[in-house]
C-alpha cells in the first residue's frame, strides 16, 4: 500500500516550458549582476567556491560567470548552479515577474492525496529553495502546506539508485510503499531499482508500449 508520494517537478507537476523558457532565461539574464552584487555574501561565496572546484580550476569571477552560463545552456544539474539559480529566482517571484507553473490536474490530485493522509514530497534537480519558491508562489497560491519534505541533488543525482535508497531511509518507509512520479525514464529506472513504485508522466511525449513503468497522461490518470 502506498503511504507516500515523491514527485519530480519539471515535466511532472509543472511544464517543461515554464522551466526552460521562463526560469532558466531569467537566471541567465540576472546571473552576472547577481554574482557581482552578492559575491561577498558567505552563502554565495561558498557556491562560487564549489563551482570553481567542479570546474577544475581557479577561475576568476568573469570566467566563473561564463561557466555558470554554459552550464545553464547545457541544462547541467550542477548542485552549486541549481542553488545559485534558486537565489536569483527569489527576486523574480518576489517582484511578481512570474508565478510557479503547476498543472491544474497536479494541484487537484496533490490536494486529494494530502486529504487522504498520504505524505507528499518533492525530489527535483532544482534546489530545495527553488522548489519551495515554485510551490509557494504558484499559479494556485501557496501549495507548500501540502508537502512534508523536499529533496534535491544534495542527496544524490536523480538517475542514481542510491539517491532513492537514501530518500526511503529519510522517509522511514519501505521503498515499496513510496510512489515516485517523473517524466524521465532513467529517473524512474533508478527509483524502481531501489524498490519504489513508479508512474511515468507522459504529458508532452509519446507513450512507450515497451516501458516497464505504468504511464499516466496526467495526475488524474494515476491510480494506486
Ligand atoms: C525547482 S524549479 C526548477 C527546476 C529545475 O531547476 C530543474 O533543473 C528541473 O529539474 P527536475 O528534476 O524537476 O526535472
Ligand atoms: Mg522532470
Amino acid at each position: 500500500m502506498i503511504e507516500a508520494i515523491v514527485t519530480d517537478i519539471e515535466g511532472t507537476t509543472s511544464s517543461l516550458s515554464f522551466v526552460k523558457d521562463v526560469l532558466f532565461p531569467y537566471a541567465r539574464a540576472h546571473l552576472p549582476d547577481f554574482v557581482a552584487e552578492h559575491c561577498a555574501d558567505p552563502e554565495v561565496q561558498a557556491l562560487l567556491d564549489d563551482a570553481n572546484r567542479l570546474a577544475g580550476g581557479q577561475l576568476d569571477q568573469a570566467a566563473l560567470i561564463e561557466q555558470f552560463i554554459a552550464w545553464i545552456d547545457a541544462d547541467q544539474k550542477i548542485t552549486p548552479l541549481k542553488s545559485l539559480q534558486g537565489l536569483i529566482w527569489l527576486d523574480g517571484y518576489r517582484n511578481g515577474d512570474f508565478t510557479g507553473h503547476v498543472y491544474a490536474d497536479a494541484v487537484r490530485n496533490l490536494r486529494a492525496w494530502h486529504q487522504r493522509g498520504l505524505k507528499l514530497y518533492v525530489y527535483s534537480s532544482g534546489s530545495v529553495q527553488a522548489q519551495k519558491l515554485l510551490f509557494g508562489h504558484s499559479d494556485f497560491g501557496d501549495l507548500t502546506p501540502l508537502f512534508s519534505g523536499y529533496f534535491d541533488t544534495r542527496i544524490g543525482g536523480k538517475r542514481e539508485t542510491d539517491s532513492y535508497r537514501k530518500i526511503a531511509d529519510e522517509l522511514g518507509l519501505p521503498a515499496a510503499q513510496i510512489l515516485f512520479l517523473s517524466d524521465i525514464r532513467e529517473e524512474l529506472d533508478a527509483a524502481r531499482a531501489a524498490g519504489f513504485a513508479t508512474r511515468w508522466l507522459v504529458r508532452e511525449q509519446a507513450t512507450d508500449a515497451g516501458a516497464e513503468h505504468l504511464q499516466a497522461a496526467d495526475f488524474d490518470a494515476i491510480r494506486f
